[in-house]
């Protein structure tokens, strides 16, 4: 088997997606017209044209209007639904969901009508596409540190179904540390927690993440290779690092793939993992991310399984669970 053939056709996981960044530009008009919403571009052309980013601000800019689609549980259903349809189309096998409350309640939308759609369509696609998918609690890092409390509050009849808490939006200027409460209250709760954190942002945001909130895992977290101290931490800690080559690159985080600090992170023993991120808005789903970082990268077939297998340890999985999904990697690969 090619290499190619071997990573579009094995197991894997996607740990770092956001649901609104999945709307696909036929979907949001769709929605659009369904809604009554009034979006800033005249067509699907337009909304491609706007995909030039410049940086992670300006990007958040296109996706917090995108998002303004999403109003009824049918919407958060049919996003999520098409989602894992894309997704069990690469082999993706189990993902963990950020999606935006805040960028949600602010409109009306409920929590039972988010919670119904985004649940109900990841019963019906384990079912019928045989694809796991599980919930993330996304804050925006750039309200108060209140109104994170006070969603984690009002999430609480989800607890269950919820499996972590992450925060991303605009990191530079929003350091961790402003959340330090937040995290406590979800560790609390048993939630994993998870941050994005060295995306634009420095190193340091990547050490405050990991020494005041207490994260299980770092969202993204290239610029921890800025500081040779940190990598050594996290490759002892074994902390896994999900990684987003293409947004990377679109959001030009890095000026290239080959920019993308994959194999460094690797050889000093760290858990990266490959993710999407948005991949409506950076077309490019998992299988894509895998097979551009590997040509880009020259990935040995070693290394690539091993990013792979990372996808599963990476995950807020239990021992049992990742194993099996290990297994069924194994199985596949050999
Ligand atoms: N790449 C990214 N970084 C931070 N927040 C995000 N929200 C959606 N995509 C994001
Ligand atoms: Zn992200």
């Amino acid at each position: 088997m090619t290499l190619h053939k071997k990573i579009t056709s094995a197991p894997k996981a996607d740990l770092h997606v956001h649901l609104e960044g999945t709307i696909e530009a036929a979907m949001m008009f769709d929605l659009a017209a369904r809604n009554g919403v009034t979006l800033p571009w005249a067509s699907v052309a337009e909304l491609h044209a706007a995909f030039g980013f410049r940086n992670l601000p300006q990007f958040l800019e296109i996706f917090y209007a995108g998002l303004q689609v999403l109003r009824t549980e049918r919407d958060f259903f049919d996003v999520t639904y098409a989602f894992l349809k894309r997704s069990a189309a690469d082999n993706v096998v189990y993902t963990e969901i950020h999606f935006s409350p805040q960028g949600h309640l602010e409109r009306g939308v409920t929590w039972t009508e988010m919670m119904d759609g985004i649940l109900g369509a990841a019963t019906k696609a384990e079912r019928e596409l045989g694809i796991r998918a599980r919930p993330i609690l996304g804050l925006q890092r750039h309200r108060s540190e209140e109104d994170a409390l006070k969603v984690i509050d009002a999430a609480l009849p989800w607890k269950q179904d919820i499996v972590a808490l992450g925060m991303g939006g605009a990191e530079l200027g929003n350091p961790p540390s402003r959340f330090v409460n937040a995290y406590a209250r979800a560790r609390e709760l048993g939630w994993k927690c998870t941050c994005h954190a060295g995306e634009e942002g420095p190193h340091g945001y990547v050490t405050e993440a990991l020494d005041l909130l207490k994260v299980d895992r770092i969202d993204h977290g290239i610029r921890s290779i800025d500081n040779p101290a940190l990598v050594a931490r996290l490759a002892r800690e074994r902390m896994p690092l999900t990684v987003c080559p293409y947004s990377n690159v679109r959001l030009q985080a890095v000026p290239a793939l080959a920019s993308v600090p994959l194999i460094e992170l690797l050889d000093a023993g760290c858990l990266a993992t490959v993710n999407t991120d948005d991949p409506s808005y950076f077309e490019a789903y998992l299988n894509e991310n895998f097979l551009g970082t590997a040509r880009a990268l020259n990935l040995t077939e070693v290394q690539t399984r091993t990013l792979i297998e990372n996808g599963f340890k990476g995950a807020f999985l239990d021992e049992g669970q990742c194993t099996a999904y290990l297994d069924r990697l194994d199985a596949h690969w050999t």
